[in-house]
């Protein structure tokens, strides 16, 4: 049975038929998929289910692999993701991106947080302090690094880095953020302050994140799609996921009996 969003909730991006094949290699295999608007929606899965490749083709971010190939297609609000034509840097304006491994640039925190509102050619000194108090602040980083904004980036910790780089993707006005496995790199007081991030993020944007954490998907998404071989076995409200998985494979995989 494929689960239905609720008809009120709206789509933030609508994947039909998509499939993913690096050079012969097929990566993702025809997935249809709603990822509602405002919520959080979790991509679980074992290794090398692709995952991360889905995320990445929500922004075109496999268009840096080689011989890469797409069929099917993702819809940002009535724009087709995948078309030749597609403004690639105006998309990926519209949805953000943060990675595993956290990559402030070799700058100042205030630089990194305002560094896509300079290149998109605001220069008012004042404007671009203030952006940077919100983006911090809504990256719940503002009291940590309000009196140090002109240091180095580099010099923060690891989750302070993280969020960070949740910061500088914010700026922008995304209207999707893309997370990849934030939290991997962290310890356990980090990952528990970016979760609680993420929870709260999803009132101004919606939020896909990639976890091979089950605890971490149940404690921070809405809801939950499950992978395996590059196929979408099942999607559904989390807890529902979680205590009443409607196949088989997914009861395997949340019960620990393969993956
Ligand atoms: N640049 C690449 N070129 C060729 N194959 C790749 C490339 N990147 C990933 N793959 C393959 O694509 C498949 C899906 O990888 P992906 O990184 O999406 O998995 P994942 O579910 O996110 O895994 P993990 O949890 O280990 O990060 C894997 O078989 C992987 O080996």
């Amino acid at each position: 049975m494929v689960y239905q969003l609720p008809a009120d909730l709206p789509i933030a991006l609508k994947v039909s038929n998509l499939s993913l094949y690096y050079g012969n290699k097929q990566i993702l295999d025809n997935i249809t998929l709603n990822i509602p608007k405002n919520r959080v929606t979790a991509l679980i899965g074992p290794s090398g289910c692709g995952k991360s490749a889905l995320l990445r083709c929500f922004n075109r971010m496999n268009d840096l692999i080689d011989r890469v190939r797409t069929t099917g297609s993702v819809m940002l609000e009535g724009l087709e993701v995948n078309k030749s034509s597609t403004d690639v840097i105006g998309l990926r304006r519209r949805i953000g991106m943060v990675f595993q491994k956290s990559n402030p640039f070799p700058m100042t925190i205030l630089e990194n947080v305002v560094y896509g509102l300079k290149i998109a050619g605001i220069k008012d000194r004042a404007l671009l302090r203030e952006a940077c108090e919100q983006c911090l602040r809504a990256a719940a980083l503002w009291d940590e690094v309000k009196d140090r904004l002109e240091a180095n980036a580099l010099s923060l910790s690891g989750g302070q880095m993280q969020r960070l780089c949740i910061a500088r993707a914010i700026a922008i006005n995304p209207e999707v953020l893309l997370l990849d496995e934030p939290c991997s790199a962290l310890d356990p007081i980090a990952t528990a302050r970016i979760e609680k991030l993420i929870h709260d993020l999803r009132e101004r944007y919606t939020v896909v994140v990639v976890t091979h954490n089950m605890q971490q998907a149940s404690r921070v998404a809405d809801y939950t799609a499950f992978l395996l071989d590059g196929g979408l076995v099942e999607f559904n409200e989390t807890e529902t996921l979680f205590t009443m998985p409607d196949q088989t494979r997914t009861e395997d995989y949340i019960t620990g009996r393969f993956g």
